[in-house]
């Protein structure tokens, strides 16, 4: 029962968002399922007339029931592709309406760690699923149904003037079909679910094969029948949940057509004898024919329509479920976040990813003064980009606290702190946009501001390379989506992508944070030189943390940080680490030895 109620409200909340998609079209549907579910009748009762006015040797009313039956006939024929295209419009509004509502709630995910649950990740890949198309049955399908229904009670109200038992018989063998098509659809969604995770490998696989950013190592390795065949193993997977559904499917489908056939065969055997001794007209037994016909083709349909909506619905629950999670990352606090005026403290950071993995930071504690540079160094996997992300908020602290002028950043708004940050990440983005899009994009205000762009570009020192670009700042970086007819799209090298990152980073010019995590790691020689002498005027009496396991790029901070085992092992300037003879001393040694060797 509370199954029930759920599948009612699930509908509910489907036919208001058809609703709000197009109440025309919805209005359009139904006077075509009125209208389309009356005719079956019609045809049925104006048949039946026709014979009897033959019979009776009335040829004028025969002629004049046969120009209805033509009527009928030629409605047959034109409500169907009318109500088809009503029905793809309305799938169509449904359909954006849907995504519109799906991917505003998971871009108002603001953590990372959902994304990395693949719990979540199937969920959400069930939603996707569930599009507008999907949920015809629900929305149209109502209408199908009710003209259907409008059919069957028409017909059934005939076949009972003439064999009230018949009426009582075809309807009472509905009813397992209806049991068994609901079981079906359950089962179909059920299996679905459970085949996520292949259908997300599968994809997975697909695209290592044909996306052009895998198609390197694919080709190197000799990786395609690794990978095709690893793609193929799902997709026996799916197909065999799929043949288990369609064999199940096939069978009750099977039993439940001979009962229709057993009903109609013995119902046909008692007209015939009615007929024989005179209980019946032959128009009677015509219309028998017909409304048995009818009636059990129309319990069919519906016995389908009220199982396809099930299975609409149950699909629906993952839509529900994606866009009624409750925010990850929730703060009370104040929408406003005021400029950085004293500093950021991490106190006492303790953060492992999860509960069944390592502590990756174990109770750092570290101050970033207002204005300050501050380097941050040590092995990889020393958790140097694990504090970042816990600086952006991507995740919060396991225990302790980051603290934004004193404020705890958990009590602001993930969006408004990182307005007030500019990050580089070591794993930047590529987009196959124009370059300047590719910059613009790190603040959306200044997309279309190209003195700002332009500024940008300079301090990350691309911008003569840009300009040498055959359409400059609107050249299509991409080589997978560039216009056809004037092919003009380009790729740049591994360090002109990393300085258009960094542009887009320095776009905000006025951000309060600025975080570099490797921001030279793909560039020559003196191009890091470069880039670092401009980064120190611009980071000048700005506060920022730098990234680097190149240490001649950090020694000029103000304050370098050496992260080891999850804590702080050392701290000071670099001549001071120097002078302390230990990690830092180590590591920079390596360093300078490999340069003097070479
Ligand atoms: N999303 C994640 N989920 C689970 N573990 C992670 C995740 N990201 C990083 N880790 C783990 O956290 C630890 C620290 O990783 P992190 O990327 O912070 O190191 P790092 O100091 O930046 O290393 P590198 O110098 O190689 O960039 C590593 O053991 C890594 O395996």
């Amino acid at each position: 029962m509370t199954k029930t109620r759920e599948l009612a409200s699930q509908a509910a909340v489907v036919w208001r968002l058809c609703w709000r998609a197009g109440r025309s079209l919805a209005l359009g549907q139904l006077a075509l399922a009125v209208l389309g579910g009356l005719l079956p009748t019609a045809t049925a009762w104006l048949t039946k007339f026709v014979v009897d006015d033959l019979v009776a040797a009335r040829p004028e009313r025969a002629l004049l029931d046969a120009g209805g039956l033509l009527l009928t006939g030629v409605a047959a024929g034109v409500l169907p592709p009318l109500s088809a295209y009503l029905q793809a419009e309305l799938s169509r509004r449904m359909d954006r309406a849907m995504q519109d509502e799906l991917y505003n709630r998971i871009n108002g995910f603001q953590g990372l760690a959902r994304f990395e649950s693949p719990g979540f990740l199937n969920d959400l890949n069930m939603a996707v699923q569930a599009s507008g198309g999907a949920m015809r049955p629900v929305t149209t399908g109502l209408f199908d149904a009710g003209r259907t229904i409008i059919t069957l009670v028409s017909l059934l109200a005939t076949l009972s003037l003439l064999s009230p038992v018949m009426a009582a018989l075809v309807t009472a063998a509905a009813v397992p079909a209806l049991f068994a098509s609901l079981a079906l659809t359950k089962g179909r969604v059920g299996t679905m679910a459970r085949l996520s995770p292949s259908t997300r490998r599968r994809v997975f696989y697909s695209s290592l094969i044909t996306d052009v950013r895998g198609a390197k190592e694919t080709r190197l390795f000799g990786l395609g029948g690794f990978l095709t065949g690893r793609m193929l193993t799902e997709l026996d997977t799916i197909q065999d949940g799929e043949r288990g559904l369609d064999r199940r499917d096939a069978r009750t489908r099977s039993q439940l057509a001979l009962l229709s056939a057993v009903v109609a065969g013995a119902g046909l055997v008692w007209a015939v004898y009615s007929a024989a001794s005179g209980r019946l007209s032959v128009g009677d037994v015509t219309a028998f024919v017909a409304a048995v016909a009818g009636a059990q083709g129309a319990l069919v349909g519906l016995v389908g329509s009220v199982a396809m909506a099930h299975q609409a619905l149950l699909l629906f629950a993952y839509h529900t479920k994606m866009t009624s999670l409750p925010d990850d990352l929730p703060s009370d606090g104040d929408a406003v976040l005021p400029p950085l005026r004293t500093g950021i403290e991490l106190r006492d950071v303790w953060f492992r990813y999860d509960e069944s993995k390592p502590w990756v930071l174990r109770g750092v504690d570290l101050t970033l003064a207002h204005g300050e540079s501050l380097a941050l160094v040590g092995l990889n996997g020393a958790g140097k980009s694990t504090l970042i992300k816990l600086l952006c908020r991507f995740y919060d602290p396991c225990r302790g606290a980051i603290l934004w002028d004193g404020v705890d950043i958990r009590d602001v708004p993930p969006e408004e702190l990182r307005r007030r940050m500019g990050v580089l990440f070591q794993d930047y983005m590529s987009y196959d946009l124009t370059v300047a899009e590719n910059i613009g994009v790190g603040d959306l205000e200044a997309l279309g501001d190209r003195q700002k762009i332009e500024a940008a570009a300079s301090r990350a020192d691309i911008d003569m390379a840009i300009e040498s670009l055959p359409r400059g700042y609107d050249t299509m970086l991409s080589r997978i989506f560039a216009d056809e007819d004037d092919d003009q799209g380009v790729s740049l090298s591994g360090g002109q992508w990393q300085r258009l990152a960094l542009a887009r980073t320095l776009l905000r010019d006025e951000s309060d944070l600025l975080i570099l995590d490797e921001p030279s790691a793909g560039l020559d020689a003196q191009a890091e030189h470069e880039i670092h002498a401009r980064l120190r005027t611009h980071r000048a009496g700005r506060t920022s943390l730098l990234v680097s396991h190149r240490l001649g790029a950090v020694r000029e901070a103000d304050r370098i940080v050496v992260l080891g085992g999850g804590r702080i092992i050392e701290r000071g300037s670099h001549d001071e680490l120097i002078g302390l003879d230990g990690e830092y001393a180590r590591l920079f040694a390596i360093q300078a030895d490999g340069y003097r060797t070479v």
